[in-house]
């Protein structure tokens, strides 16, 4: 029997040498030659992310984080079409006012400055397009690997809202002020190459993503997981103080008020419309 890695971690007995997937509600887990893949099953909704991802999502965290055989974290999207199209929108739009957004958007942000901290070095496999707080989350992981072709956008100001989860205080810190600056304004789509060109993808592959992927990442891989940990305690200090961590809630709560406004309801109300939703 294939355990699944987070069963079977709960429960100390995962067989390590085969690798094992499991795939439930949302997610599927599976570890092999110390990458552990957390990939969001959600592809008629384009990836997007509701409770029940984000409640695996932490899972799989605290799994990587104790577990001394996983090495690297992978996070990527089902299918072809998206690797994650941020919050659900047909779920969040239920929640109307400051308070009941702002528990969602901590929630997930709380998510991010986990991933952001991780003391293992994490990759955001983009499988497909990246959209709003798709974009956040693959901000949050250190390295942004990308099929060539696919779009990716930080496009909640057309939505009259911020980045909600961190991910504007997270491209201050990995990206020039103005080009992070720009692309968040902005609020439009680029291309993997466009992206690649500015810095916020480090790998483009024209075919075979995970293949690819896990060649790139043998040369961690084959590392030992002590000096991984060490590294990455090094490089997320700066991210662990009190002030940074102040900045990074700050615009959740930014997030939260304007999600209040009549604009932005009425921009989600139209995406929803457009679909019969
Ligand atoms: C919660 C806050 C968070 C933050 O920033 O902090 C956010 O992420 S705000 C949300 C930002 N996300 C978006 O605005 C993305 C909206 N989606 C799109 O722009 C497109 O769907 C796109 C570009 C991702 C894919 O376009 P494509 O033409 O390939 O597909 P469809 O638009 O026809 O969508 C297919 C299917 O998926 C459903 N869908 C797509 N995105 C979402 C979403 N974010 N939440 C819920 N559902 C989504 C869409 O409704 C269609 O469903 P169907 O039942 O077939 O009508």
């Amino acid at each position: 029997m294939r355990f699944s890695y987070l069963e079977g971690k709960k429960n100390g007995k995962a067989n390590k040498k085969d690798g094992h997937a499991v795939k439930g509600r949302g997610k599927m887990i599976e570890e092999q030659h110390g990458i552990v893949s957390f990939t969001i099953c959600r592809p008629s909704r384009r990836n997007a992310i509701d409770y029940a991802v984000m409640d695996e999502l932490e899972q799989a965290l605290t799994l990587v984080e104790q577990d001394d055989e996983a090495k690297v974290l992978v996070i990527t999207g089902e299918g072809e079409e998206a690797f994650c199209a941020g919050g659900d929108l047909q779920v969040f739009h239920q929640l109307k006012t400051k308070e009941e957004a702002h528990a969602m958007l901590a929630k997930m942000g709380n998510i991010l400055y986990r991933l952001l901290t991780l003391s293992k070095p994490t990759v955001a496999l983009i499988n497909g397009t990246a959209i709003g707080g798709g974009c956040e989350l693959a901000t949050a992981c250190d390295f942004r690997f990308a099929r060539a072709g696919v779009r990716l956008g930080f496009v909640q100001a057309n939505l009259a809202i911020t980045t909600g989860w961190g991910g504007a205080t997270m491209l201050f810190e990995k990206m020039p002020y103005d080009q992070a600056l720009n692309i968040l304004l902005r609020a439009k789509t680029m291309t993997a190459e466009e992206a690649e060109h500015i810095g916020f993808v480090h790998r483009v592959f024209p075919d075979s993503l995970r293949e690819r992927c896990e060649k790139e990442l043998r040369e961690y891989t084959n590392k030992s997981t002590a000096v991984l940990r060490a590294y990455k305690e090094a490089a997320v200090a700066r991210w662990k103080t009190e002030q940074f961590r102040q900045r990074f809630f700050a615009e959740i709560e930014r997030c939260a008020y304007l999600w209040e406004s009549e604009e932005h309801d009425q921009a989600v109300q139209s995406f929803l419309t457009k679909r019969n939703k």
